[in-house]
């Protein structure tokens, strides 16, 4: 993704981190004009993601990074564009509070680090920049990927935590977020805390208010609370059917559009061979 200012001026390193100060490194401190470009880049990258994932508005743009606590990890490709650079995908994450279900079904609330956004430009994508960028961003946290909960994960996205980090089997949940086996294991219990079913003012809802029209036409097609522990759509194919959000993001596409998305359909099935290269999953 190329722009007609210098990127390499903007963003020194390969792997930038920004946050709500949309100040990259020294350079861009106390530069408004400088600011203004980092701005224009991460609404160009927002819009771009929004596009590839079709959904209805982008979730990441700078006045959202300005005002929320997330952060944004922007790849670069110094080289390109006659040595002025190119921008070659983001991931934003941040941490959120989720009451989840863990595998006895019991509700607990969890503050995890989440993956909200990720995008790899069109003409670069299955290089291994995704996975480049996803593996800055676990050494920057220090964090294993089954400890992140992931807003309403693509296709696309799902079959790369398969291949990369043997993310296969998730946990149901009634909201936006996945969480894979695993997630509940080696926490601290001041990490996750058991939610009782009733509060003395009603009844826990698991999930925000903000229903979204695609949550309720799955949940239609989906058993509830969710499929029994055996049940096929305990695999990775279920994980392509979401449910209810806690509302970070607008509605990604239905699943039906999403299975017939560019390249949604190959090497989705959880016998796709490529699921099979599955790395052992990474110690840092
Ligand atoms: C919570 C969220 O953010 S969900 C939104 C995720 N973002 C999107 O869906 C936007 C469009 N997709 C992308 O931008 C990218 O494909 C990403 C970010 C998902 C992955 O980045 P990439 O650089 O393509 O990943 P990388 O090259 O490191 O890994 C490749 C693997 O990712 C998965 N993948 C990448 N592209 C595709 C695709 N078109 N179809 C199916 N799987 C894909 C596959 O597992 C692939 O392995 P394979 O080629 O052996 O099948």
């Amino acid at each position: 993704m190329e722009f007609p200012f210098d990127i390499n001026q903007l963003f020194s390193e390969r792997v930038s981190v920004l946050d709500h100060t949309l100040v990259a490194g020294r350079k861009s401190a106390g530069r408004p004009d400088l600011q203004a470009h980092i701005a224009t880049v991460i609404d160009e990258l927002g819009r771009a993601s929004a596009k590839a994932q079709q959904l209805t508005a982008p979730i990441t743009s700078a006045s959202k990074l300005q005002s929320q606590k997330h952060q944004l990890y922007l790849l670069k490709d110094g080289e390109s564009n006659g040595g002025r650079g190119a921008v070659m995908g983001f991931l934003k994450v941040g941490y959120k509070k989720l009451f989840l279900l863990d595998q006895q079904g019991a509700h607990v609330e969890a503050e995890p680090l989440c993956v909200l956004d990720f995008y790899i430009a069109e003409n670069l994508q299955r290089h291994g920049y995704g996975l480049e960028l996803f593996d800055f961003m676990l050494q920057h946290k220090n964090l294993e990927p089954v400890l992140m909960a992931y807003d309403r994960p693509s296709p696309k996205f799902l079959s790369f935590l398969a291949k990369h980090y043997c993310l296969k089997q998730s946990i149901p949940q009634v909201n936006n977020f996945v969480v894979f086996d695993g997630f509940f294991l080696n926490r601290s219990v001041g990490q996750l805390r058991k939610v009782p079913l009733k509060k003395p003012d009603g009844e826990i809802k698991p999930y925000s208010l903000m229903e979204r029209e695609v949550v309720r036409q799955e949940q239609r097609t989906l058993p509830w609370p969710f499929a029994p522990p055996h049940s096929p759509l305990r695999s990775v194919s279920s994980q392509y059917s979401q449910s209810l959000s806690v509302g970070s993001s607008p509605s990604r596409a239905p699943r039906a559009a999403l299975a017939s998305a560019p390249g949604g359909s190959r090497d989705q099935s959880p016998q796709s061979p490529h699921l099979d290269r599955c790395r052992a999953r990474r110690t840092r």
